[in-house]
């Protein structure tokens, strides 16, 4: 990059070559190439890459020196997935990874980002703690660049604290999750429909946005989180049975496919031998047990079950069927867009109703047998 553009060398050019190839790169490299000036704008440069038939169409400066190249496989991939989360600039995908608020979580970040990380989450299951705050602030103060969820939150006076610090975006759910035992055992957590209302309604007003986390089960939640003023919502149970989540798929004791799932404060996922790195001390070196402050204590307390959750097929399907019911049910509502939907919940267009116990029982199914099947 940077340098006279003499030629390209890919894959097809070198695929029946002799793998211990002695001759000049100049032998197989094409010469003849289709090239745009600097300055061309993407539309522009798309078009004459389509029209090409090649695979690459370099950019080069008015010396002939190369300054950036664009890729078929890019053209394609915005064809097939037209909605995927892009930088308005690059248009690369936009990229997030989730940190602790340990010392070492700093070291982390520093190699997140210099691998080109955009948004940085502080994965805690109490956000509003000195840790985090202190965390945000050196973030801000390192990498002005990059954008930090905080969390998790489920009062105003938690997101209060984390908005000051100088967050971008809120994560919201306390025990809330389907493998959460959190409530249970800490007594601490809020209903998910009163944290996503309560804090969304406060943090709207210093312009953060918050997602609502844990306890998704169907599209009707994503519908209603977003409704109660989430600007996102994030799945872990509900994504963790799809084919390309990581791990097998299994046949449970019911005949039912399945896949695991556990919460992060399972006592398995806390000795977990891979995260541990396969340590003979799994314990000790899993980085799960090491942020419930129990690598030294004998007995573990569990936030979280380990189970398994039915398998729900590829994701190119699932998604798309999240999607579409999540419009149908935007058109329902008469919502054409999110923030018509946000706006209209705040000046009581659109309103909530309770729906008692008996109100439940009559929206469910009331057949002798019935099968459940959510999309084709
Ligand atoms: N959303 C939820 O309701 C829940 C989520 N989880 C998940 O479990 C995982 C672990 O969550 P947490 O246990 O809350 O992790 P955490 O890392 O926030 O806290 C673990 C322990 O480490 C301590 N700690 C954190 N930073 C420290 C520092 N710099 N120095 C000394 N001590 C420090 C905390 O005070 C706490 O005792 C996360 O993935 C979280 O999302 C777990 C329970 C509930
Ligand atoms: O109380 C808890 N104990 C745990 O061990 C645990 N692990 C994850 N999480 C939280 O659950 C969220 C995912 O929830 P879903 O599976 O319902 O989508 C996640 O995004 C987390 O916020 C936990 N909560």
């Amino acid at each position: 990059m940077g340098s006279k553009l003499l030629g390209i060398v890919t894959n097809r050019d070198i695929q029946f070559e002799d793998e211990h190839l002695t001759n000049p790169i100049s032998s197989v490299m094409v010469t003849d190439l289709i090239t745009a000036r600097s300055g061309i704008d993407l539309l522009e440069a798309n078009k004459i890459l389509a029209k090409s038939k090649k695979g690459k169409l370099p950019i080069v400066d008015e010396g002939g020196n190369l300054v950036s190249m664009i890729s078929r496989s890019d053209l394609t991939k915005n064809l097939h997935f037209p909605v995927a989360s892009k930088l308005p600039d690059s248009k690369q995908l936009i990229c997030a990874a989730a940190i602790g608020t340990r010392p070492e979580d700093k070291e982390r970040l520093k190699l997140l980002v210099d691998a080109g990380l955009d948004i940085v989450i502080l994965d805690s299951s109490q956000g509003n703690s000195l840790y985090q705050i202190d965390m945000i602030k050196w973030i801000k103060n390192e990498f002005p660049g990059l954008d930090v969820i905080g969390g998790n939150v489920v009062t105003r006076e938690q997101a209060a604290s984390l908005i000051d610090a100088g967050v971008d975006g809120l994560r919201i759910g306390m025990g809330s999750g389907s493998a959460c035992i959190t409530q249970e055992v800490m007594a601490v957590g809020r209903p998910q429909a009163s944290s996503v209302y309560n804090v969304t309604e406060f943090a709207w007003r210093f312009g953060v946005p918050c997602i609502a986390d844990g306890g998704v089960q169907n599209v009707g939640h994503i519908v209603k989180g977003l409704a109660l003023g989430a600007s996102t919502v994030m799945m872990g149970g509900l994504l963790a049975g799809t084919t390309e989540s990581p791990g097998t798929s299994f046949v449970s004791r019911e005949g039912k496919l399945v896949k695991a799932y556990r919460g992060m404060g399972s006592i398995d996922a806390m000795q977990d031998k891979k995260a541990g790195g396969g340590g003979k001390d799994s314990q000790k070196s899993n980085a799960g047990t090491a942020r419930y402050f129990s690598e030294g204590d004998s007995i573990l307390v569990a936030q979280g079950v380990s189970g398994a959750v039915a398998h729900r097929g590829s994701i190119n399907k699932f998604i798309p069927y999240l999607a579409a019911g999540l419009k149908h049910s935007m058109q329902d509502c008469g919502m054409t867009s999110l923030k018509e939907m946000h706006e209209s919940v705040n000046n009581g267009i659109m309103r909530f109703e309770i729906r008692t116990a008996s109100a439940q029982l009559e929206g469910n199914v009331n057949m002798e047998s019935y099968e459940k099947k959510l999309y084709a």
